[in-house]
């Protein structure tokens, strides 16, 4: 067996559906212990079939998943009894309340019957008591659907889209909830979202998706570091045309906005030599104003083109 420094890795992952177009393209996922790692990408960018393929609900075309760093094609069963999982919206009984659904699971599980109250305790549903989850808030039956993924104790819980159609105080409380269950009982997440705004006060790390290729992996603070990275600069000088054509000198593109120039792709520790050069050649400069791209910015650039 190979060690894998990494709770959930893909290798090489490329995946078509029949004779369509390529779904997914060489994905390498890398997970680590102890994060939340959130899977971000337009509709139809291949989340689905990507968590799909981890848990093993898709036959494995090319490529590898290592789970807990061992191969899921020979440890299938090991695995998936340390793995919660959600996709989509959860099989729930609607005329059943929320301990009879996980009773029934309980049983397929085989864990105490303790195990029930312990998870509705862990999700907020402890008091929901005789009424039926056809009367709960769609909030609710997500949380209920998360507590079926942690009867069995999972260490690993891969969640695709669980924010899907939360209002905003439902997405407010699931994030409370995963925060939770990663920081007090060590569980390592994978959620999935075509929304950067809703997990970026959750995860640890980041994978970017689009059209089926992987177009960024690290941490957030990583993501942060791009965002900063090619931002715009406005200079505010005492003599445009003089700075322009210092600019155009040093190769430098600029653009003129109203009594300041405004120039993209610098990085932070370039302006103060562009700053000195502008000076001495003769440019007075009354200030330097830094535009850092939003994250929510940086991710369309991401997903676009
Ligand atoms: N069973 C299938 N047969 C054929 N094509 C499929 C099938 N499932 C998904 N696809 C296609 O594969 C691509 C990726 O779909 P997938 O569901 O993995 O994306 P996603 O990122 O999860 O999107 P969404 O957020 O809309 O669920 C899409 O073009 C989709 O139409």
């Amino acid at each position: 067996m190979q060690a894998s420094t990494y709770c959930l890795e893909t290798t090489g992952l490329t995946h078509r559906y029949g004779n369509t177009e390529q779904t997914l393209e060489n994905i390498n996922l890398q997970v680590e212990a102890g994060s939340i790692y959130g899977f971000l990408g337009p509709n139809g960018a291949g989340k689905t079939t990507t968590l799909r393929l981890v848990l093993g609900l898709l036959t494995l075309q090319q490529g590898s998943v290592s789970i807990f760093g061992m191969d899921l094609r020979r440890h299938r069963i090991e695995i998936l009894r340390r793995v919660g999982a959600l996709i989509e919206t959860p099989s729930l009984y609607g005329h059943l309340t929320a301990h009879e659904n996980l009773e029934i699971l309980r049983v397929l599980y085989r864990c105490p019957s303790s195990r029930i109250h312990e998870v509705l305790d862990l999700v907020g549903l402890a008091g929901t008591g005789r009424k039926y989850v056809s009367q709960f808030s769609l909030g609710m039956k997500q949380r209920l659907g998360i507590a079926a993924a942690l009867l069995h104790s999972p260490s690993l819980l891969i969640l695709d889209e669980p924010t899907n159609g939360l209002d905003p105080n439902g997405i407010i409380e699931m994030r409370a909830l995963l925060k939770r269950l990663n920081e007090e009982h060590r569980i390592v997440i994978v959620i999935s979202s075509h929304l950067l705004a809703e997990i970026e006060k959750l995860v640890s790390h980041v994978g970017v998706i689009h059209r089926g290729t992987l177009r960024f992996q690290g941490t957030l603070s990583a993501l942060n570091r791009l965002a900063d990275l090619d931002g715009t600069v406005t200079f505010e000088v005492n003599d445009l045309p003089n700075a322009a054509r210092t600019f155009h000198e040093l190769g430098v593109t600029s653009l003129q906005a109203g009594e300041k120039l405004t120039v993209g792709g610098l990085m932070k520790q370039d302006i103060p030599s562009m700053a000195a050069h502008l000076v001495s050649q003769g440019v007075g400069i009354y200030s330097i104003t830094t535009h850092k791209r939003d994250l929510e910015t940086l991710f369309m650039d991401l997903i676009s083109g």
